[in-house]
C-alpha cells in the first residue's frame, strides 16, 4: 500500500516488535543537510536497550533458524515488493536526512530492494555437500548453517543500500540482526523497522536501534548473543570493532575507507573516459567509498582530458536534492566542508591548479562547488587521504608502469578504474592493481549480483553477490556411522 514520508519517519526504536524510546528519554536532533534545520529527534539508546535488543533478537533466531528458505524467501519478496511500492515516499526521507538528488535517493532504495531480491533467491541455494566417505562404514555431510544474531552498523552516506547489504543476507540465511543506523541518517534505516513489521517478519527477528555509537558498539561487540559483526564506514572505527569483537572472537565483514585510483591512458576513448570520470568522481557530492579519489592521466592526453573534466564538472547543477534537475546535493556537514577546504589549501600550497570549482557553493551552507585541480603531485595530501567531497585531483604519469606503481601506492584497495583501447594493457593492469572492484572503461561498477568488498585497509569479506551470504553461515561436518552399512 503506498505511503507517505511521515509514515516511515519513525522517532522511535524498533525493538522486540515493538517502537519505543531511550530509557533515559534523551533524545539525538535530525538535521535537513540542506537547510540545516531540524527534522526530528530519534532516541539515544545505549547500552541497555542495545542489550534488550540482543536478548529478542537471540529468542527470536530459536524460531527463525527453523523457518525453511523457501518461507524465508516469501517474506523476503514481500519486502521488496513494499519497498519498490514505496520507493518514493523512502526516498523523500532520503532526501531530507541525507541530502542527495532525489534521482540518486531513488536510485538507492532501489538498489535496496535488488538486494533484498537477490538474497531471497540466494538464501534457497545454501547447499551443502554429501562427500563419498573414506569409511564404507559411515557416510559423511557438510551441512551450512546460520551464524545467529548479527550486529550491523552502517554509515550516512547510503543510510538504506548500505543496510540492505547486510539484512538482505542475514535473514535469507536464518540468522536475526541489531542495527544501528548512523545518527545523521537514522531514519531511513528505521524505515526497514516498519516494512519489517508491516511484511510480517516475526517480532525481534530484525530491530533497529539508535544513539551512542560507542554504547551500541561496545555492547554489540562484546554481547556473548552476538556472532557477527558487519559494519560499513571509515576504516578507523572498522579497525576498533575488529579489536572489541576479538574478545568473543565472532565473524567480522567490513566494508571500510576507500582511495579509489582512475587511471586514463592515451589509447583511451576519451569522450568515455570523461563520462566515467564525472560519474565515479561526483557520485553522491564525491561522498562514497568507491569514488575516485586520484585521476592519473597519461602525458599525451593530459590536457585535454583536464580541459574536459573540468567544462563537465562546472556544468553540474549544485542545489536541494529534490529540486528538479539537482545533481549535487549538500556535503553532510560542516566537518566535510572544513576537510574538503583544507585538502583543497594542502594542494594549492603545494604547486595544484585549481581549475574548475574549488570554493564552497553560493547557495551556502554545506553546498560545495564541483572541483577539478590539476597539476597534482604524490606530497599532496590527497594521495593517501580519502576526499569524501567533490573534488578531482589529477596527476600526470609518462607510463603504465609509474600509472600502476602509484595507484598501488596506498594503504586502501577497495576501488579503481582505468581506460584503455588496449586489450593486452587490460590484462596487464587490471592483474597489476591491487584492489577488489576494478572498472575497465566504466566508472559506475556496483551491482547486487557482484561482490563488492576491498582488500587491505579498505576491509574484510564481501557483500553482493553469491559470496554476500556466505559470511552469515557456519559450515558443519557431519561423519554419521552405525548405519549398518
Ligand atoms: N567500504 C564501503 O562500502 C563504505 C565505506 N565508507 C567509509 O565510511 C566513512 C564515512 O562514513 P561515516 O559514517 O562517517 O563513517 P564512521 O565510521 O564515522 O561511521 C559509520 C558508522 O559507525 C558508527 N560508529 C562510529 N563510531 C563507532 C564506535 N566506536 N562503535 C560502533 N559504531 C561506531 C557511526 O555511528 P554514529 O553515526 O552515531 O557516529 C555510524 O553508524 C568514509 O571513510 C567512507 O569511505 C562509507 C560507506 C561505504
Ligand atoms: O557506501 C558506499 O560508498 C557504497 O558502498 C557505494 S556503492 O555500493 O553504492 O557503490
Amino acid at each position: 500500500m503506498l505511503q507517505k514520508i511521515s509514515h516511515f519517519m519513525r522517532q522511535a526504536n524498533f525493538i522486540d516488535g515493538d517502537w519505543v524510546g531511550a530509557d533515559s528519554g534523551a533524545t539525538i536532533d535530525v538535521v535537513n543537510p540542506a537547510t540545516g534545520s531540524a527534522i526530528g529527534t530519534v532516541p539515544r539508546c545505549g547500552e541497555a536497550e542495545t542489550r534488550r535488543a540482543i536478548e529478542a533478537a537471540k529468542r527470536a533466531f530459536h524460531s527463525w533458524k527453523k523457518t525453511s528458505a523457501d518461507h524465508r524467501a516469501k517474506l523476503l519478496r514481500k519486502l521488496h515488493d513494499a519497498i519498490m511500492d514505496n520507493q518514493k515516499a523512502l526516498a523523500e526521507l532520503l532526501v531530507l536526512e541525507q541530502g542527495k538528488s532525489f534521482a540518486e535517493a531513488k536510485g538507492e532504495v532501489g538498489m535496496s530492494a535488488a538486494y533484498v531480491l537477490w538474497y531471497a533467491e540466494e538464501g534457497r541455494r545454501v547447499y551443502g555437500d554429501l562427500v563419498p566417505s573414506p569409511w564404507a562404514d559411515r557416510r559423511i555431510l557438510v551441512t551450512r548453517e546460520p551464524v545467529g544474531v548479527v550486529g550491523a552498523v552502517t554509515p550516512w552516506n547510503f543510510p538504506s543500500s548500505m543496510l540492505a547489504r547486510k539484512l538482505g543476507p542475514a535473514l535469507a540465511a536464518g540468522c536475526t540482526a541489531v542495527a544501528k543506523p548512523a545518527s545523521q541518517t537514522p531514519y531511513s534505516g528505521l524505515a526497514w523497522g516498519v516494512l519489517c513489521e508491516e511484511v510480517g517478519f516475526p517480532n525481534g527477528v530484525v530491530n533497529i536501534v539508535t544513539g551512542s555509537a560507542s554504547e551500541i558498539g561496545d555492547e554489540l561487540c562484546t554481547n556473548p548473543l552476538v556472532r557477527k559483526i558487519t559494519f560499513t564506514g571509515s576504516t578507523e572505527v572498522g579497525k576498533t570493532l575488529i579489536r572489541k569483537t576479538a574478545g568473543t572472537v565472532k565473524k567480522v565483514s567490513m566494508e571500510l575507507g576507500g582511495n579509489a585510483p582512475f587511471l586514463v591512458f592515451d589509447d583511451a576513448d576519451i569522450d568515455r573516459a570523461v563520462e566515467g570520470a564525472v560519474a565515479a568522481k561526483y557520485r553522491n557530492s564525491g561522498q562514497t567509498c568507491v569514488c575516485t579519489n586520484r585521476f592519473f592521466v597519461q602525458a599525451g592526453i593530459y590536457d585535454r582530458f583536464v580541459e574536459r573534466l573540468a567544462a563537465e564538472a562546472e556544468k553540474l547543477r549544485v542545489g536541494p536534492g529534490m529540486d528538479e534537475g539537482t545533481q549535487q546535493g549538500p556535503l553532510i556537514d560542516d566537518n566535510a566542508v572544513a576537510k574538503v577546504e583544507e585538502l583543497i589549501g594542502d594542494a594549492t600550497k603545494k604547486g595544484g591548479k585549481v581549475v574548475a570549482g574549488g570554493a564552497r557553493h553560493a547557495l551556502g551552507g554545506t553546498f560545495f562547488q564541483p572541483t577539478v585541480i590539476s597539476d597534482a603531485t604524490p606530497d599532496m595530501r590527497f594521495m593517501q587521504e580519502e576526499i569524501f567531497g567533490p573534488v578531482a585531483p589529477v596527476f600526470r604519469f609518462e607510463t603504465e608502469e609509474e600509472a600502476v606503481s602509484l595507484a598501488n601506492d596506498t594503504v586502501y584497495g577497495l576501488a579503481c578504474y582505468f581506460y584503455t583501447g588496449d586489450l593486452g594493457r587490460a590484462f596487464r593492469v587490471m592483474e597489476g592493481l591491487r584492489y577488489g572492484l576494478v572498472g575497465v572503461n566504466e566508472g559506475i561498477i556496483t551491482t547486487v549480483e557482484a561482490p563488492f568488498g576491498g582488500l587491505k585497509e579498505s576491509g574484510l569479506g564481501k557483500e553482493g553477490g553469491h559470496q554476500g551470504i556466505d559470511d552469515y553461515l557456519d559450515t558443519k561436518y557431519v561423519c554419521i556411522g552405525g548405519l549398518g552399512l
